[in-house]
């Protein structure tokens, strides 16, 4: 006899531009993406505005047939009963203080990246999850794409060697001459800058490709790192960063932009012994090429990665299968590699000299 299915609700905090895309998302039927064990069910939204929420439910033609409940405090949606997991889909700075109030009202949580905007509030965070039994995960969707879990296959098999470099950028034109100083791409009190909204994606390939491999041994790698920032506001609009892994003897050579459109392949793994590439936006590459050693058949082969939907409702699968299974953390994205993707941009920004404006990070 097969398992029943478990049915995940969920509360949405925040409704803007992700927000529409996770619920989008999880209301599809997840057996179109081969998943019979888990489903989602939206209970509640929270937003600044009911009207605005209206609207977000409006615009999905498979919410208007639900009934959700609208919440015009965040506050107020945590405390619904019916909500088992809270996703936060607010700007950076915000994503500290809402995640502890669900916490504390014993809520699963499902955080935007970056999980915060430093790596004492991540880690204060993580506590109270542990202190009040909940599950945590930072939204990194990325690693639980199917085209991911190929990436691992091929590194983990060996055929290629050792990783020795691992090139990735993210960069996005937002317009930034142009674009309101408020928005908060741009905007120093939300934690603007191309560093905490898109270096989160260049560095899980290197979490990927070095930090996971079993040959680094859980080390933390050294960083150094360049920034440039927007004179209309300060916050950095080119950012490189470097990752020394000692014990792989790899490296990582990461970059991100908000003012250049991105370009392909955006990422490159070189091992000793030949080469993967990804092709699409490096969030959600479409195509992987790997290239296998000089002599072997096939000599280069490619996979191209297709799913109904856009590819958030993997996340969102895998936080249900914790919950069930009464696990506090994702095995796959667990609280050490959200710690140290933090650590990691505080470094950077330190190096940076991208100080946030005073009483922005809730914990230092
Ligand atoms: N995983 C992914 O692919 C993506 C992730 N992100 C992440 O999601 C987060 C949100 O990004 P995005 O959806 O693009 O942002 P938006 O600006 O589109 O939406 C953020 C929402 O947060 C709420 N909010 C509450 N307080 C504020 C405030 N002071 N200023 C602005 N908004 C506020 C608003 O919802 P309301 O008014 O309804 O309360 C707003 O619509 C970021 O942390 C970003 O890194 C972003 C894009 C893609
Ligand atoms: O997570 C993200 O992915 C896509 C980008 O355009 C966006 O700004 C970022 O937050």
């Amino acid at each position: 006899m097969s398992s029943p299915t478990f049915s995940l609700g969920w509360g949405i905090i925040g409704c803007g531009s992700i927000s529409a895309r996770f619920v989008k998302d999880i209301l599809l039927d997840p057996k179109t993406r081969g998943a019979n064990d888990v489903e989602h069910r939206l209970v509640a939204v929270g937003s600044r505005s009911n009207e605005k929420a209206q609207d977000f439910l409006g615009a999905n033609a498979e919410t208007v047939r639900l009934s959700v409940a609208v919440y015009e405090k965040y506050t107020d949606l945590y405390s619904d009963k019916n909500v088992n997991a809270v996703y936060i889909g607010l700007p950076h700075t915000l994503h500290y203080d809402e995640a502890l109030a669900a916490i504390r009202a014993k809520k699963h949580i499902l955080c935007e990246k970056p999980a915060t905007t430093n790596a004492p509030e991540l880690k204060a965070l993580l506590a109270a999850a542990k202190e009040n039994g909940v599950f945590f995960m930072e939204a990194m969707w990325t690693r639980f794409l199917p085209i991911t879990t190929e990436v691992k296959r091929v590194i983990d098999e060996g055929k290629l060697g050792k990783p020795v470099v691992v090139h990735a950028d993210l960069s996005g034109n937002f317009d930034i001459e142009n674009v309101s100083t408020e928005h908060r791409i741009m905007n120093p009190l939300l934690a603007g800058g191309a560093i905490l909204d898109l270096g989160p994606y260049p560095l899980v390939w290197a979490i990927v490709a070095l930090f996971e491999h079993p040959s680094n041994a859980d080390q933390s790698p050294t960083v150094t790192s360049s920034m440039i920032k927007t004179p209309r506001t300060n916050v950095d609009s080119n950012t490189s960063f470097t990752l020394n892994f000692p014990k792989l003897a790899a490296q990582a050579v990461l970059s991100c932009s908000i003012n250049l459109d991105s370009f392909n392949p955006g990422v490159v793994i070189r091992f000793e012994k030949g080469s993967i590439e990804l092709s699409g936006p490096v969030y959600r590459p479409e195509k992987v090429t790997v290239r296998y050693p000089e002599g072997s058949v096939p000599a280069i082969e490619e996979k191209t990665f297709e799913f109904e939907g856009g590819g958030w409702h993997f996340q969102a699968d895998e936080v249900a299968r914790c919950v069930r299974d009464g696990k506090l953390e994702s095995g796959l994205w667990t609280h050490r590699k959200s710690v140290l993707a933090m650590e990691i941009f505080d470094e950077v920004r330190k190096q940076g000299n991208y100080v946030l404006p005073a009483g922005i990070e809730k914990v230092t």
